[in-house]
């Protein structure tokens, strides 16, 4: 079937500069990657002795089967792996240092990282204050913003949520993204999957335009169709790791031919590619490919480490200062939280709709002795309504949005520092978590008749906000490290098992020299503590009792039969202070953990 495609040429040529008028080159000598198998303490060799030029002005296809290292390739060539690589790796002539690389090789991944609550524009809009000099007039970056839109064919939709923009716009937001500054060499990774043919080709077509500006530019690219591959200058082809071809694309077929591989007629070029690339490795034509791409690596012994690891002081990492970036990061925090109200509104109705249930439940219970573990159970409640609502919240986003930071902070929009500070400022004095405990406090502590003194409303909030944190705290642990579905199941696995070492369930006078230690370190248990303090320690008269004799009426029964016998408020506080901080140190390590691995 015919498709309709748009010319290449009718796409708006604009202003925008190329990055050098001079020729120049990403060359890449001996480039090797291994992973190894920690179970059975194995290697596999991923990448081998690859080499190759990319040059300026033309678009590089990166293609192979499934398998084959592109994504690896490139994972490699950007500095996003950095372990077990060897090999050495030049623009323009010159060995990178790790600063400078950063600075001029921008690298998009398969999966677009945007922010779905920010427009196309704004998403632009942000990114040039990151990645551009603050001494540019903002008219100058909106002026570039506006030109990569219509660049990029983005105008039409710059008013459109970033989440609501079709694939192929999405595609080119992110490639716009880290054109804002001009790199020298891109590197995108299957900028056309997911595409139809229409939406593929016009993706190329910008990109193209993009190289022909004097860049570099190299995509991944699957199964290209005979027109997309009139748009690519020159293909790059690997089979199992290795290079079978590299040089224009229309010498390739020719190339093959020497090698016995004659390409049918009836073929499409990149489909026979393919072909080849998937022959059994014993394949003597194959080897005889394989064998003259590799002849110039014999007597060449490769430099350990890709990039220098050396600080070269003439590149400055980011555009902006630390409390620069704090600051951009902050408002463009605050932006996505105010346009995106769902988690705001769920987490005030689910907490609204439980206090409720829970007042009915345990209506009155909070004065009368003949109650008091019926109204015990209320403040384990309370702490459980806040602990899945600040965890289920963190964990439902944080994973996306700890990839996107992962994505942006490699690409040197701003560093983990500023991340880090923002997410603080953030998420400590969050209006979410004290609007939606409090909506379920004042409900439940009205209902329930707990004693209506400032002093322990006061120390029981505290209390709440505190376990708050905590929960939201251990959100971001868990979306940093692991998917939304893991975290889920692993933030139910803690509260579960946290619950029996509330000492609700299990006072510390009937705990096993096992459960002991648990007790002593389990946040749920101090917040607890300190919850019953508030309500039944600072001497709080005796309990009304409606029946003829109730033993709990003198509290200090009760706190002795609860095991807490001499409440320490002050110690409850400072143990819940120690996790906040605990976990607070535990998610910088893993954000740090995160963008050092590969
Ligand atoms: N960290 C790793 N541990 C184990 N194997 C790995 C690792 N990274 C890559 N591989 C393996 O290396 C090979 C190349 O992977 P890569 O993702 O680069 O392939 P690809 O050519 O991009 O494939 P696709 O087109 O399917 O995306 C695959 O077999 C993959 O399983």
């Amino acid at each position: 079937m015919m498709v309709a495609i748009g010319d290449p040429d009718s796409i708006p040529m604009q202003s925008l500069e190329s990055t050098s008028a001079r020729e120049f080159d990403l060359s890449f000598r001996n480039v090797s990657y291994c992973v190894k198998h920690k179970h059975d303490r194995t290697h596999s060799v991923i990448l081998k002795n690859l080499s190759g030029s990319f040059r300026s002005g033309r678009l590089v296809g990166i293609m192979g089967p499934s398998g084959a290292g592109k994504s690896t390739l490139l994972n490699v060539l950007s500095g996003f792996k950095k372990n077990n690589v060897t090999g050495q790796l030049m623009v323009d002539g010159q060995r990178l240092s790790e600063r400078r690389s950063r600075k001029v090789i921008s690298y998009t991944q398969q999966e677009v990282c945007l922010w779905s609550a920010l427009t196309v524009e704004e998403s632009m809009r942000y990114a040039a204050e990151f990645k551009l000099s603050p001494t540019i007039a903002p008219d100058q970056k909106n002026a570039r913003v506006r030109e990569l839109l219509h660049v990029l064919g983005l105008t039409s939709c710059a008013d459109t949520l970033s989440g609501k923009v079709s694939g192929g716009q999405a595609k080119r937001l992110s490639i716009g993204l880290e054109l804002l500054s001009d790199p020298k060499v891109m590197l995108l990774d299957e900028p056309t999957s997911g595409l139809d043919t229409v939406a593929a080709y016009q993706v190329l077509a910008h990109v193209k335009q993009l190289a022909a500006r004097g860049r570099v530019i190299a995509c991944v690219i699957h199964q290209p169709n005979s027109q997309q591959l009139l748009l690519i200058d020159d293909l790059y082809v690997l089979a199992k790791g290795r290079r079978i071809y590299s040089g224009p694309t229309g010498e390739m077929v020719t190339q093959f031919a020497r090698f016995g591989l004659e390409c049918p007629v009836s073929h499409n070029p990149a489909d026979y590619a393919l072909e080849v690339a998937s022959l059994d490795q014993e394949d003597e034509r194959l080897k005889r490919l394989i064998m003259e791409e590799e002849r110039d690596i014999f007597d060449y012994k490769p430099p350990r480490l890709m990039v220098e690891k050396s600080v070269d002081g003439s590149y400055q990492r980011y555009a902006l200062s630390t409390l620069q970036q704090l600051g951009v990061l902050l408002r463009r925090t605050a932006r996505c939280t105010l346009r995106d109200s769902y988690q705001f509104k769920a987490r005030i109705l689910i907490n609204i709709a439980i206090a409720l249930i829970t007042s009915v439940a345990f209506y009155n219970t909070g004065n009368n002795a003949d109650r008091i573990l019926a109204n015990t159970a209320v403040l384990i409640i309370n702490l459980y309504a806040i602990f899945f609502t600040s965890i289920v919240s963190a964990v439902l986003v944080y994973p996306r949005e700890s990839a996107c930071f992962v994505l942006e902070s490699k690409n040197n929009w701003y560093s983990l520092r500023a991340y880090y500070l923002a997410k603080i400022v953030v998420e400590l004095p969050t209006l979410v978590l004290i609007l939606s405990s409090s909506a379920f406090f004042l409900i439940v502590y009205y209902f329930t008749a707990q004693p209506f003194e400032w002093l322990r409303i006061g120390t029981f909030a505290l209390v709440c906000l505190m376990f708050g944190w905590i929960s939201q705290m251990l959100g971001l642990l868990l979306g940093s490290i692991m998917s939304v579905q893991n975290s889920v199941f692993v933030s139910i696995l803690i509260m579960v098992p946290a619950s029996l070492f509330s000492g609700f369930f299990v006072p510390l006078r009937d705990a096993s020299v096992l459960l002991k230690p648990l007790l002593y370190v389990s946040f749920v248990r101090y917040a607890f503590e300190g919850a019953v303090h508030a309500i039944y320690g600072f001497d709080r008269a005796d309990l009304e009792c409606p029946e003829v004799f109730c033993y709990f009426r003198q509290l200090k029964r009760f706190l002795e039969f609860v095991s807490m016998p001499d409440l320490a408020y002050g110690y409850d506080l400072l143990a819940l202070l120690g996790w906040i901080v605990l976990l607070m140190g535990a998610v910088y390590f893993s954000l740090r953990r995160r963008i050092k691995q590969d």
